[in-house]
């Protein structure tokens, strides 16, 4: 029988366990999401963020700009943040509009305040397994296995997609859990082929309903990071769902898969970042 992860359920458990630790710890958390133009995507899921601070009883704080905001009034904005003594977290809402440099705003932000993860300080640490920020999408996959008690030592991975916020850091935390892990991109020849190696199949590419059964090994672990939205509103991921369901042993679906599960580790990491900050203000 096939299980559906339900990832929109985990991730009520884990928010439900930080509310706990929060309250019985008095800690105070605050986050700060920067929203730069009117994006209906960005839009909803600040909002969904929003509520998740609400429901994790996080404070969290919604900075909105227009889309004509200068990369130099950002800069500003992101500086006041680091400096703020009231403010854990700061969150950049991707995309950008094209005039500003993605590279240089993710910079700016101080690498014990980057609850995203994407700070190269962050990225390094990642990579050398010493203590920072994991990426929350990443996170989130990783715990999603574990709390379905899918096993990832020793297993086949394979990620298809090499983005810095999904495809190469969910690789590297892979990596970290012993799994053998192989990552393909747009350029991998026989790509099918090496996707039906994957005892745990993870993928990341961008595009609607691309991995249909013909790249997916029976039995095997589907983990969908899409998530498109068609012409009637209908939400889907990057794999063909109702192609794939009868062949694997467990799949997450879109929506209700990795999308809140990305929301609570937000979460997690803004929770972090309260402690740190307490003990270093402590000591
Ligand atoms: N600085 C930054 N950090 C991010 O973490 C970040 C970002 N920029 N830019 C965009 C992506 C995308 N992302 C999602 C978050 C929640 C859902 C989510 O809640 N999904 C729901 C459905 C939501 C809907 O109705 O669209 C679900 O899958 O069930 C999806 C996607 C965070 N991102």
């Amino acid at each position: 029988m096939m299980e559906l992860i339900n990832g929109k359920a985990i991730a009520a458990e884990i928010k439900e366990e930080l509310r706990a630790q929060l309250i019985s710890n008095s800690y105070k958390v605050t986050l700060a999401v920067i929203l730069i133009g009117n994006d209906p995507a960005s839009a909803i899921y600040v909002k969904n963020k929003h509520q998740s601070c609400e429901e994790t009883g996080i404070r969290s704080l919604v900075l909105s700009f227009p889309e004509s905001l200068t990369q130099a009034a950002l800069l500003e904005q992101i500086d006041m943040l680091n400096q703020r003594d009231d403010v854990d977290g700061i969150l950049v809402q991707l995309p950008l509009p094209e005039a500003i440099d993605q590279q240089a705003v993710i910079q700016a932000i101080r690498p014990d305040k980057d609850v995203d993860g994407f700070h190269p300080q962050n990225i390094g640490a990642l990579s050398t397994g010493h203590p920072g920020f994991a990426p929350c999408t990443p996170a989130g996959i990783i715990e999603l296995l574990k709390r379905s008690h899918i096993g990832i030592a020793g297993k086949e991975c394979v990620v298809v997609g090499r983005s810095n916020i999904v495809g190469k850091p969910v690789a590297q935390l892979l990596l970290r859990e012993n799994a053998t892990v192989t990552i393909c991109h747009s350029q991998t020849r026989h790509l099918a082929k090496i996707c039906q190696r994957a005892d745990i199949l993870i993928v990341a590419i961008g595009k609607p309903r691309a991995i249909n059964r013909d790249y997916v090994k029976p039995g095997a672990v589907v983990i969908d990071v899409g998530i498109h939205r068609d012409n009637t509103g209908k939400l889907c991921g990057d794999v063909d769902f109702n192609d794939v369901k009868e062949i694997v042993s467990a799949i997450t679906p879109v929506p209700g898969g990795v999308g809140p599960m990305t929301i609570s580790m937000l979460m997690k990491n803004c929770l972090m970042a309260a402690i740190l900050h307490q003990l270093n203000r402590v000591s």
